[in-house]
């Protein structure tokens, strides 16, 4: 009897510092730091963030415009949340701060599901020790090596669109020939693997990743509750990862499948030491990791892990901005017009057979500018939530109007907060842009725009920045710009009957879908007619 009191006694106190650590020892944030009311405790603005709106960030700009640039929101079961589009406070944790804010681990974790110990889902020294690996696959001569690739694939994209409207030109949906273009060339660059999903149509991994986010925008509250679980409860991660049902059943066969890609690269490089250069992304990272120090060094496991990180990051990123970028054009035939003649230009220089070079295209300003814009309206990844790994003040740009009345350039907060830090609203702040932030307008470009958050190409968010910011840029940069000089060149774009039904998506990753049938996957049907 004494030892079930004593059980009792034990069960009830481990709960209760179970339900104290869940539920109230969590940081808050001052309460005077404005925001709009929580429509409930369970969900938070979760469920409205990532579901309820528009298009993804509508709702966070409205937020933004009504309480200022830095507002507090409710995560699930309470948690207050910090957003903000503050360029000064962004360049603060992104930037200035190296590893002080780092990834959410429940993030991370969810990274190490789908594709294992890869660059996008580690954190803190073991992100600092992969990303030195990985910066010499990823220089801009690196790059440049993998000009062939683009051209070649650029020629099979046009072909198969060629292909599909015969001569008098059709209703396409664009996103899921880019979809292809753009794993086509990572397969190439990445690891000399030729999906050729171009020219045969799609395999496994092109129809999962075609559909990975079908399921994630989701408006119940259960749902929520089971993502909190599963951010909580790290061991339920470990289940479901085993547990061969829904999306999760099409993690496993992509983290398997391409672990078997690398699988097979690695061993290849292996057994290829001194044979000269590697002519893919893999190959490099294999050779760069060849040193004596295995400090510095990536183990089989984290290798292995690579090639799914960089088909998932890779693939649906440029995919959705190339659709984005001939949205644009369709509806902007003056615009088309000028690139395209832009590109004729160039051409009478080099010839119609000469593969254009980096220099070539970095001298197009019409199109550059046109990529510049699309990527500040649209950026895929829609905000970074990072933890803040010790008590801190965050200075502010835009000074906060506080509930109580005060006007304030600085928010202490306290180690473990979450920060929301949005590049939808960044790429739309008004302070940073001016009064027509929210209209797509590439001449804006043509006036010297301030880095503010030290970004790479141009100043938007949409790569990211600091530490953790996108390291496949160049690569990305160089995919929108053969691909569109390519599509330029041979064929003219207009808006079909579905292109005014086009919204961002709303979710974390937002791809281009069409309003109130975002369950058929990503789509921009465009007319394409051939020159
Ligand atoms: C238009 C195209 C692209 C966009 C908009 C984009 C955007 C981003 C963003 C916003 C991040 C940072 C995420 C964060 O801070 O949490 C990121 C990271 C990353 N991207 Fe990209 N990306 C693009 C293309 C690519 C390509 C083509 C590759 C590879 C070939 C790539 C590889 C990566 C990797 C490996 C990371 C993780 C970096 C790290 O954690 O250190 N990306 N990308």
């Amino acid at each position: 009897m004494a030892l079930d009191v004593g059980i009792v006694g034990a069960t009830v106190l481990a709960l209760g510092i179970a339900i104290y650590k869940l539920f109230f020892d969590i940081p808050s944030l001052p309460s005077y730091i404005p925001g709009p009311p929580s429509p409930s405790w369970v969900a938070g603005h979760v469920i409205d963030v990532l579901g309820n709106q528009e298009r993804m960030g509508g709702l966070e700009s409205r937020w933004f415009r009504h309480y200022g640039a830095t507002i507090k929101t409710k995560g699930t079961f309470g948690r207050d949340i910090l957003m903000t589009s503050d360029a000064r406070a962004l360049n603060y944790i992104l930037n200035a701060t190296g590893y002080r804010y780092e990834k959410t681990p429940e993030l991370a974790m969810s990274l190490i599901t789908l594709g294992g110990p890869g660059l996008p889902a580690v954190t803190g020294m073991v992100h600092q020790r992969q990303r030195k690996v990985f910066s010499p696959a990823f220089s801009e001569s690196r790059i440049r090596m993998f000009a062939p690739v683009f051209q070649r694939i650029s020629k099979n994209l046009s072909q198969a669109i060629k292909n599909t409207i015969g001569k008098d030109g059709g209703a396409v949906n664009m996103h899921l020939w880019f979809g292809r273009a753009s794993l086509d060339t990572i397969g190439e660059a990445g690891f000399s693997h030729s999906f050729n999903t171009l020219l045969e149509g799609d395999c496994e991994i092109s129809e999962i990743l075609h559909h990975f986010l079908d399921d994630t925008g989701s408006n119940s509250k259960v749902f929520r509750v089971a993502i909190w679980a599963l951010e909580n409860f790290p061991i339920l991660q470990e289940i479901l990862a085993r547990s061969p049902v829904g999306v999760n059943a099409q993690f496993m066969k992509f983290k398997a499948r391409s672990r078997d890609l690398s699988a097979d690269i690695v061993r290849d490089v292996k057994q290829s030491v001194g044979e000269g250069e590697m002519d893919n992304m893999l190959s490099i990272l294999v050779r760069a990791n060849q040193g004596e120090d295995e400090k510095k060094k990536l183990s089989e496991e984290e290798l292995l892990a690579q090639a799914a990180h960089l088909m998932a990051a890779g693939q649906e990123s440029s995919a959705s901005t190339l659709a984005w970028i001939f949205y644009y054009l369709s509806k902007n035939p003056d615009i088309q017009e000028a690139v395209r003649k832009e590109i004729a230009d160039v051409r009478a220089h080099t010839g119609l057979d000469t593969h254009l070079s980096t220099q070539d295209y970095d001298s197009m300003t019409m199109l550059n500018i046109v990529i510049k814009e699309t990527l500040r309206m649209h950026p895929i990844l829609g905000t970074f939530p990072r933890v803040a790994q010790f008590d801190d003040i965050i200075p502010l740009g835009e000074p906060m109007l506080t509930t109580d009345g005060r006007t304030i350039d600085r928010i202490p907060i306290k180690k473990g907060q979450v920060i929301e830090c949005t590049a939808h609203g960044y790429n739309r702040n008004p302070a940073v842009w001016g009064p027509d932030a929210e209209e797509w307008n590439p001449r804006r470009w043509e006036k010297k725009i301030e880095n503010f958050v030290n970004a790479p190409f141009g100043c938007s968010l949409t790569f990211g920045a600091g530490a953790r910011g996108c390291i496949g840029w160049r690569f990305g940069v160089m995919e929108l710009q053969s691909y569109t000089t390519e599509m330029l060149e041979n064929f003219r774009f207009q808006p079909s009957k579905e292109t005014d039904a086009v919204i961002a998506w709303p979710g974390v990753f937002s791809s281009p879908r069409l309003a109130g049938r975002g369950g058929e996957g990503a789509q921009m049907p465009l007319f394409v007619t051939p020159l």
